[in-house]
């Protein structure tokens, strides 16, 4: 039996609008029997086979689009996707843009600074109509001569992918098994940053589960939770600016990739930093400090990561920290470099 009901994210609601307004094939989405919004509202419906898209509020159908402009007495309209153009002699007196939102929260700040690049006073005064559509702003699905028919208008230009939007903010997302040195050397790094005079927050695997995490065990929906929750209080520090350093296990990898996602949505591309600090097993073992190897070896903690539980193993980092035989200090520095990179 499928979930009864689930909550897509924005990026999953985007493909059910695409399907919606025949810009894209069946969206692949877990199954259930009902799909809501990140709001809680009903999208779509499922009996299985076919899927039946109930309404997706955030979008304004393509066809809608049209008929708004066509009643504004815009009869051939022009359309330009994404970015202005750095010459906007080039652009006609009135246009209609297509920002491509989707997967973007409508909150995000990538998306209102997008936004900002059309006002009046940087296009020359030109009557512009921005309509935010649902496509990746990163990997755009179709064509954009494409999008714009089908928005029932004739394409201008698009300055798709020119500079996209990075609010200098980063999330370094350590990853490894308990005794690694996760927290060791998250929190040396932060101290290098701060030391650089950055804004720096710390979100550590224990620490987190004490407050945002509390009572959170360790099965695989729980630590999914948790790691999820850990990303998206980085992500919103991210998206304003800011460093958010964190330190749980994060075992699997399909939600390392979810966090990845959210943040890059919110702060960017490029700027979350997978960290993997690749300890092995037999190391972090006999260190041992808090004595749970020992525990889970005697069977006393039954679902102990490494030992009675899965860790996968990272394939996309962008760092990987070896820590045997080294320094605290040199691993620290390692990270901060691969940081300064980006
Ligand atoms: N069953 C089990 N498996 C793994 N770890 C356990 C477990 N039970 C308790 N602990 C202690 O909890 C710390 C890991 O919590 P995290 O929040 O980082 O884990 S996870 O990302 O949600 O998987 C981990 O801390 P670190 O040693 O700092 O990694 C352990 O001290
Ligand atoms: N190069 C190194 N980097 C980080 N920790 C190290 C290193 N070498 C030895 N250690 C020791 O390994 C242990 C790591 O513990 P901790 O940082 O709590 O790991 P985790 O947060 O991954 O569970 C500490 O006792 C630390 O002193």
């Amino acid at each position: 039996m499928p979930t009864a009901r689930i909550r897509l994210s924005d990026a999953q609601v985007a493909e059910v609008a695409r399907y919606a307004f025949g810009l894209a094939g069946l969206p692949e989405l877990p199954p259930a029997e009902e799909y809501e919004d990140t709001q809680g509202v009903l999208v779509a419906t499922s009996d299985g086979e076919s899927l039946t898209v109930v309404e997706v509020p955030r979008w304004e159908a393509p066809a809608a689009v049209a008929a708004r402009l066509r009643e504004q007495g815009w009869t051939f309209p022009t359309a330009w996707v994404d970015a202005p153009p750095d010459d906007v002699s080039v652009l006609p007196e009135r246009l209609v843009v297509l920002l491509t939102a989707g997967g973007t929260p409508p909150d995000s700040a990538e998306l209102s600074a997008r936004a900002g690049a059309w006002n009046g006073a940087r296009t020359g005064g030109r009557e512009v109509v921005v309509v935010p559509v649902p496509l990746s702003p990163y990997f755009p699905e179709i064509p954009v001569a494409e999008l714009a028919a089908a928005y029932g208008a004739s394409l201008a230009g698009s300055g798709l992918g020119v500079s996209p939007h990075r609010t200098g903010g980063r999330v370094l997302l350590f990853t490894g098994l308990s005794g690694a040195g996760k927290s060791t050397i998250a929190a040396r790094v932060v101290e290098l940053l701060v030391e650089e005079g950055r804004t720096v927050t710390l979100l550590d695997g224990d620490e987190v589960r004490h407050h945002l995490s509390a009572g959170l065990g360790f099965s695989r929906a729980d630590r999914d939770t948790n790691v999820l929750r850990i990303g998206w209080v980085a992500a919103q520090i991210a998206k304003h600016g800011g460093i958010a350093v964190c330190a749980p296990i994060a075992p699997y990898a399909e939600v390392r990739d979810a966090v990845r996602r959210e943040v890059e949505t919110q702060a960017g591309p490029e700027s979350f930093v997978l960290v993997h600090v690749a300890t092995s097993l037999a190391d972090c073992e006999a260190r041992d400090r808090k004595g749970l190897y020992a525990k889970a070896r005697r069977g006393e903690i039954p679902t102990f990561t490494g030992i009675s539980d899965p860790y996968e193993v990272p394939t996309d980092a962008e760092v990987t920290v070896e820590t045997a035989g080294r320094s605290v200090d040199e691993c620290a520095r390692q990270v901060l470099e691969a940081l300064a990179g980006r």
